[in-house]
């Protein structure tokens, strides 16, 4: 028998809503036909693409990650600024690109504005340094009076911008990064570069990179090593993962949020150490600020070789399944529960690139399959995360072990007692789940569920729009039992309240 235990004194954390973000890099059709279209039909006087918009804010995102991943650690961001007639085109040795710098840093901030999404911003620690950084910092919230945040003013923009989150450059212990750095050498220029920015603007709050994933080999001591040089001056440490079905092997596949938690569970420890080595009170928290499901090594070959292209090329649309859906919403599980220290979390990306949404040029925008569990989760996952019990059978998977068959997470809002409660059921049987809540009131009113079948990916905006939610098995209440039924390789969203 599952059982799921709940009770709303016991609380992990509030959740950070800026877990619900996603990822805007300069690669393929993210930003060029993605985001920015002037030419269509739905463009606004920007030239941003108001359909993109308009489900960006359907999908819930509350924060933006801008403008990389491995294009930022080339980038040179004076060379976007200013008037758009004199920008000249640059090759991203990244992807192999010719970047027009159509978009920048004004356009893509004042963006953020008008949609009512927070910024969090990266700087370039591959080819470029301190001096790069502190001068884009000052750009975006100085005021007035200095070079850089004059130079801001004069190109239209007198009110500082005020940006947070500041990523100290991308994946730098990636072989593939420009300007690669081992983890002495990084943690040094992440920890010097740190405290350049505070001295600009000491209200921001600094991420250093961790690993690129927890496959590197250089796992584990690149954190050790990284936020021995840094610790006191950053905020966050960030982590990568993507995931992917290889070699037709659906359990450990539909096991990934365990992958994900045990790898959160395993930096958070390597900060943790260096904590307490240093008889630290304060806590490094985790901006997980790349995770998806991502045919890195099963759909990507080919691509990593690319001859130069322009005019936002077709780079790594993966198309999605049902599946797909289904481990995206596992993962959310994973992130929610880990709420008292992932602080920060990107969907990478946000459209045509392993992204929700995809879009055809001069033609319309759609709901990939993933849109649905995230947007169903940032729209419920309000308050405080909860402690979840959960006492389900394990089921043996190729690549990560035993695994629990069911996984949840749950939210309760302090102020109203609405509950939402996430639970994916690994199994190819239908689960029957008593929900336990000692010494309190519960009640479930309803659910929505993503179901993963054996269909491949659904390509183009029909296939893609006519899978969505669907209702979830009902819920039963009797004599104070509260049964929940979970259909086969789903992820089901219950709402309802939780009250001691
Ligand atoms: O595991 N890998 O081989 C691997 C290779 C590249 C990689 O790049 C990351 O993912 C890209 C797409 O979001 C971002 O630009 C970059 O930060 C992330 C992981």
């Amino acid at each position: 028998m599952t059982t799921i235990t709940l009770h709303p004194d016991f609380r992990v954390a509030p959740v950070d809503r800026r877990v619900f973000g996603s990822f805007v890099e300069h690669l393929g059709r993210c930003v060029y036909t993605g985001v920015y279209e002037p030419g269509h039909e739905t463009a606004d006087e920007h030239g941003f693409r108001r359909d993109v918009a308009d489900l960006t804010k359907e999908l819930g995102v509350t924060m933006l990650r801008y403008p990389g991943g491995n294009f930022v650690s080339n980038y040179t961001w004076e060379d976007a600024v200013g008037p758009v007639e004199d920008r000249k085109p640059f090759l991203d040795l990244a992807w192999r690109t010719v970047e027009p710098n159509l978009v920048g840093t004004d356009e893509f901030l004042q963006y953020c504005e008008r949609e009512g999404i927070e910024p969090m911003m990266a700087v370039n620690l591959g080819t470029r340094g301190i001096d790069a950084a502190i001068g884009l910092l000052e750009y975006c919230n100085g005021e007035a009076g200095t070079k850089w945040a004059d130079m801001r003013i004069a190109n239209g923009r007198v009110e500082p911008y005020g940006v947070k989150l500041w990523c100290l450059g991308n994946e730098m212990d990636g072989p593939w990064q420009i300007g690669h750095k081992d983890a002495h050498e990084y943690g040094k220029l992440a920890a010097a570069t740190g405290r350049a920015m505070r001295q600009v603007d000491p209200s921001i709050e600094l991420v250093a990179c961790g690993s690129s994933s927890m496959m590197m080999d250089t796992f584990g001591e690149w954190e050790r090593t990284v936020l021995s040089y840094c610790y006191d001056v950053v905020d966050h440490i960030s982590m990568h993962a993507y995931y992917e079905e290889m070699d037709g092997d659906r359990g450990s596949f539909l096991a990934s949020g365990t992958a994900m938690s045990t790898f959160i569970e395993r930096v958070v420890a390597s900060a943790d150490a260096i904590g307490a080595q240093k008889r630290s009170d304060k806590r490094i928290s985790i901006s997980f600020d790349e995770w998806n499901v991502w045919y890195l090594f099963s759909r990507f070959e080919g691509e990593t070789n690319l001859p130069v292209q322009r005019d936002a090329p077709r780079i790594i649309e993966d198309v999605y399944s049902a599946l797909d859906a289904v481990v995206v919403g596992d993962l959310i599980i994973s992130l929610l529960s880990h709420s008292d220290r992932v602080a920060v979390g990107c969907l990478a990306q946000l459209v045509n690139v392993i992204a929700p949404i995809m879009t055809e040029p001069d033609g319309p925008a759609w709901r990939q399959t993933t849109f649905h569990p995230f947007a169903t989760a940032a729209r419920l996952a309000q308050g405080d995360a909860l402690q979840v019990k959960v006492d389900a059978a394990t089921m043996a998977t190729a690549k990560h072990g035993d695994v629990p068959t069911v996984t949840a997470a749950a939210t309760v809002d302090p102020e109203t007692g609405a509950l939402a409660l996430f639970v994916t059921n690994r199994t190819s049987e239908e689960q029957v789940v008593t929900l336990r809540h000692p010494g309190a009131t519960a009640r479930i009113d309803g659910g929505s569920a993503v179901l993963a079948d054996h269909e491949g990916p659904r390509e183009g905006k029909d296939a893609a729009e006519s899978y969505g939610m669907v209702d979830a098995l009902p819920a039963t209440h009797e004599d104070g039992t509260i049964t929940l039924r979970l259909a086969p390789e789903s992820w089901t969203a219950f709402h309802g309240t939780l009250e001691s």
